[in-house]
């Protein structure tokens, strides 16, 4: 059974030690200063103030710390309190020192009177307790030696355990211990010391430049005190944790590398996991510890925060060169200074006690019952009449007749048997509510197994949707931050979108700007073209006032021609007819779309013409000459001239014609003027003189000519500008396709192709995270609720649990009651057989009792074994009657004196030696274990013969 009292504070003390060597060698002062409880560290960023429970100067004497935390600890143990003290510092500051005193002779501990520390202390007070302790107490101490190096638990007693696993056992109450640990079964204080030796020798400890023996690992000297009172059966156990943590360090300064560096690494590893579950426990937020962050936080989980009264010894340097590290370990003190521990009485579970006390009435039951059967059997003799052999009456009276003391005999008899009638239905009730009581017992304690079960289920399910949730959480986080990335990936897109549609719409812009200009330079060339046309026009109209003049002058030709009866001239003449003829028919054919390929094509033609016209011409310049030189003709160069100029005059009237076939019609154009002409040769020749004419002719065939070469000229030019501004309007029209194209490609392109993939996966991930986060928020809110639900069915659990603890209460209350009543009504029925005994008495005479050698318990050297310890002395020590009786096969006789007095008489018989039968000395046997219970266990007979009972 556990005892709760209020919760406690872990006690903190700080103990500093003097300045070493090498902080004298550096020069540094004391930095700290003290004021009661207070100790003023004064550094260079300020004066810190910090209270602890009690201060050790650097003077302070062992026995002082022992006497304030030593003492009270072991103190706490023996109450059935689970004890801890552990010491904390940086390295080199008296954490080993002050936990086993100075390791001068490497032993491992040290006894001298005034150098020892706690440990050897505290063992030697414990031996002294149990020494002075009520003997009826039965003590057991076990010793364990454990070291945590490099976050594995080796045994320090011994080294083939080299990996130790921590478990936990809350149900027996156990709590946390190391599985497989070796736990020795000690006596004294010596066997103590051997075992501390073996773990000293075991230990890892190196040299640095801070500490020649530097622990390199966190050691816990564990002692079990078991406690258990022979008479009332009640029975305790308290655990005492004696840590010595390594020593936080600063690898510069140690000068650590290689194995000792790796072990630095862990001890400050484990030291900080270490302060970290001292912050969860004081900072009033946390609600959860992390004690299974290390081995040595898990190992205290019971002593920081639990079942445990705790101190704390802060080991400091008063030295500036250690400022930094005293002010750390003064706040880690300060902090831990906060924590709360429970500590509970460890007593045997109510349930064992009760199972205990019912065996033990059970057993009283039979023992009466067979007593009774005794006496019935006795009676049974004295019925038949007859007196049993072993048994001698002694006559009180002497003077009452055989007659008259059978009479009263069968009376007593008959009244015995009525009695024993009477108590049998007595005890048969008792042994009926025992096993009522017993297997209520084994009920209630698989209903209570049961619901810790739950209990323990329910805490995991909690934990669990805790974790889940926090994992929810976590995930909804990364969500959350994956949502915000991919929106503004998202906005960046839109961005670089409304960008490109900017640079798009600019493009399209300047693209409209460009047609809107070229049409406007389409209407200008339109305009100019007009303009042109209606030069042309204005030139065509000169042109048919010159045909109109060649005609005539054509006319004349064929009058010459006829005078002189030329038919070359009239071939020419003919040869130009057909080709005026046929130039304004195939002008008339053109389509307006291919005008001016045609044009390129007339133009052609033309030039073909007039190839054959020079050609025709060069003919006629050979027959000329030919006639010249036949000499039929003189002088008539003027009509060369004209000759060779005929074919221009058609030429350029092609290639002049109209954009538009219906502006002008050829045919009309070319036909009337020649039928007007041929009118007008009447008229003309018959008012102008010939030769002049001809010579007016030929001046206008020149001038024509000329203004032909201007004509051409001007329409060459005309035409270059206009296929430069087709060039250019094609140009202009090819960068608009361009445009449009790339405006085309690049809304093609990879790039909005890229974007606009991106944006979609962009969009689809957020449409999935959308889902994602309404289904973590509907996991959540299902979590919540389940977690909502498991609290409540905790706080139910719980509710039953406190009903059933009730419950047990009132039933251990209630069975303590009963067991009282039986008590009381096995003291009445010890009465009624005493006044039946002692009427039995009456009848009986002194017996000898021959009793053989009671088994003693042989002390088994194994340490291993149970070996337990009676208060008042170290260990059940051999008696007088311990000594007689262990020599085999020697049998005693012994006065055997019952004491009537009270209900004592019952429990002890005085046991006389014969050789010393002057000396009564008290035995330590009860008077029911030697009729009963040491009959049948240890074998003492009853021999009726040999045993004399007087009257006592
Ligand atoms: N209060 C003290 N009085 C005198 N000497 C002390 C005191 N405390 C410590 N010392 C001496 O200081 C040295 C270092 O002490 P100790 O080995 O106990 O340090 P530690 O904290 O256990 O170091 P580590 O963590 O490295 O094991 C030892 O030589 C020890 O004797």
């Amino acid at each position: 059974m556990t005892e709760e009292f209020g919760g406690s504070n872990i006690q903190v003390v700080c103990r500093f030690r003097p300045l070493n060597t090498l902080e004298k060698q550096m020069g540094g002062g004391e930095v700290v200063d003290f004021d009661g409880k207070t100790c003023k560290l004064n550094n260079k960023n300020g004066k810190h103030d910090f209270t602890f429970d009690h201060i050790f100067k650097s003077g302070s004497k062992q026995g002082d710390l022992f006497n304030v935390v030593g003492k009270p600890v072991v103190e706490d143990i023996f109450k059935g309190y689970n004890g801890t003290v552990f010491v904390y510092g940086q390295t080199g500051s008296g954490k080993s020192y002050t936990m086993m005193g100075p390791n001068e002779d490497h032993k491992g501990y040290c006894t001298d009177s005034n150098l020892k520390g706690l440990i050897p202390r505290m063992i030697e007070e414990i031996f002294d307790r149990v020494e002075n302790s009520d003997p009826d107490i039965e003590f057991t101490i076990q010793i364990s030696y454990i070291e945590i190096y490099l976050e594995k638990i080796r045994d320090l007693l011994d080294p083939h355990h080299q990996d130790l696993k921590i478990k936990e056992d809350r149900e027996s109450g156990r709590g946390v211990y190391i599985k497989g640990a070796t736990e020795e079964y000690v006596t004294s204080v010596e066997e103590v010391y051997n075992l501390l030796k073996v773990g000293a020798g075991n230990r890892v400890v190196s040299s640095t430049r801070m500490n020649d023996e530097s622990s390199r690992s966190h050691s816990i000297f564990i002692i079990t005190i078991g406690q258990k009172h022979l008479v009332n059966l009640d029975s305790k156990t308290g655990k005492l944790f004696l840590v010595d943590l390594a020593g936080s360090e600063k690898v510069k300064k140690t000068g650590a590398s290689g194995q000792t560096l790796e072990e630095a690494k862990n001890i400050n590893k484990s030291l900080s996991a270490l302060g970290m579950v001292i912050n969860a426990l004081t900072d009033g937020v946390s609600k959860f510890v992390p004690y299974r962050d290390s081995k040595l936080t898990r190992l205290l989980q019971d002593s920081l925060g639990g079942n445990s009264r705790t101190t704390l010894i802060i080991n400091c340097s008063m030295s500036s060169y250690n400022e930094d590290e005293t002010l750390s370990t003064l706040r880690f003190g300060f902090r831990a200074k906060n924590i709360k521990n429970k500590p509970k009485v460890n007593r045997e579970l109510s349930a064992k006690e009760l199972q205990k006390l019912l065996d033990k009435a059970k057993e009283e039951i039979r023992e009466l019952k067979e007593y009774t059967n005794g006496i019935e059997e006795e009676l049974k003799i004295y019925k038949k009449g007859g007196i049993k052999t072993e048994i001698k009456i002694q006559d009180p009276t002497e003077t009452t007749s055989k007659e008259s003391d059978a009479k009263e005999a069968d009376l007593k008899r008959q009244e015995l048997e009525e009695k024993l009638n009477e108590l049998l239905p007595t005890l048969s009730k008792y042994r009926e509510k025992c096993v009522l009581l017993e297997k209520e017992l084994v009920e209630e304690k698989q209903f209570r197994n049961r619901i810790m079960d739950e209990n323990i289920q329910l805490k995991d399910e909690i934990n669990q949707a805790k974790e889940e949730g926090a994992q929810s959480l976590e995930d909804i986080h990364i969500l959350k931050e994956q949502l915000k990335e991919k929106s503004d990936y998202l906005a960046t897109a839109e961005s670089y979108r409304n960008d490109l549609e900017k640079i798009i719409q600019l493009k399209t812009n300047e693209c409209q700007e460009v047609k809107d200009s070229m049409k406007e330079e389409r209407r200008k060339l339109e305009y100019v073209v007009k303009e042109k046309d209606s030069e042309v026009e204005e030139h065509k109209k000169q042109m048919e006032h010159y045909c109109r003049q060649l005609n005539e002058s054509k006319i004349q030709l064929l009058t010459l021609q006829s005078k002189q009866d030329d038919p070359d001239l009239e071939l020419v003449m003919n040869f130009i007819d057909k080709k005026f003829k046929k130039i304004t028919k195939t002008a008339k054919k053109e389509s307006d779309r291919d005008r001016l390929r045609k044009r390129r094509e007339s133009f052609l033609t033309l030039r073909k013409i007039k190839t054959d016209l020079k050609n025709i011409q060069e003919e006629m310049d050979e027959s000329d000459d030919d006639s010249d030189d036949d000499g039929d003709e003189t002088g008539d160069t003027d009509f060369n001239e004209a000759e060779f100029m005929l074919p221009s005059p058609p030429q350029e009237v092609v290639l002049q014609i109209p954009p538009t076939p219906t502006a002008i019609d050829d045919s009309d154009y070319f036909t009337e003027p020649v039928v007007t002409n041929e009118e007008a040769p009447s008229s003309v020749f018959t008012q102008v003189p010939e030769s002049e004419r001809l010579s007016e002719a030929l001046e206008r065939i020149r001038e024509l000519e000329v203004t032909n070469k201007n004509l051409k000229s001007e329409r060459d030019n005309l035409l270059e500008d206009l296929s430069n501004r087709v060039d250019k309007v094609i140009e202009l029209e090819v960068q608009l396709d361009e445009i449009t194209d790339k405006y085309n490609t690049l809304s093609n392109q990879n790039i909005i192709k890229k974007y606009s993939r991106k944006i979609e996966w962009l969009e689809r991930n957020l449409e999935q995270v959308t889902v994602n986060l309404s289904q973590v928020h509907n996991e959540n809110s299902e979590i919540i609720m389940k977690l909502s639900l498991a609290e409540k069915k905790i706080r139910m659990k719980e509710e039953r649990l406190t009903e059933l603890n009730n419950i047990i209460v009132e039933q251990t209350r209630k069975a303590k009651k009963e067991a009282d009543m039986f008590v009381e009504e096995r003291s009445k029925l010890n009465d009624t057989i005493n006044t039946l005994k002692r009427e039995l008495d009456i009848l009986k005479h002194t017996k000898i009792v021959t009793v053989p050698p009671p088994q003693i318990e042989i002390e088994n050297t194994s340490s291993k074994v149970r070996r337990p310890l009676r208060g008042g002395g170290s260990k059940p020590k051999k008696t007088e009657e311990d000594e007689y009786f262990s020599s085999p096969g020697s049998t005693a006789e012994l006065d055997v004196e019952l004491d009537s007095s009270g209900s004592s008489a019952s429990k002890y018989a005085t046991i006389r030696k014969p050789s010393t039968a002057s000396t009564h000395r008290r035995s330590t046997f009860s008077l029911k274990e030697l009729f009963f219970g040491k009959s049948k266990s240890e074998n003492i007979n009853l021999d009726a013969q040999n045993v004399d009972l007087d009257d006592k």
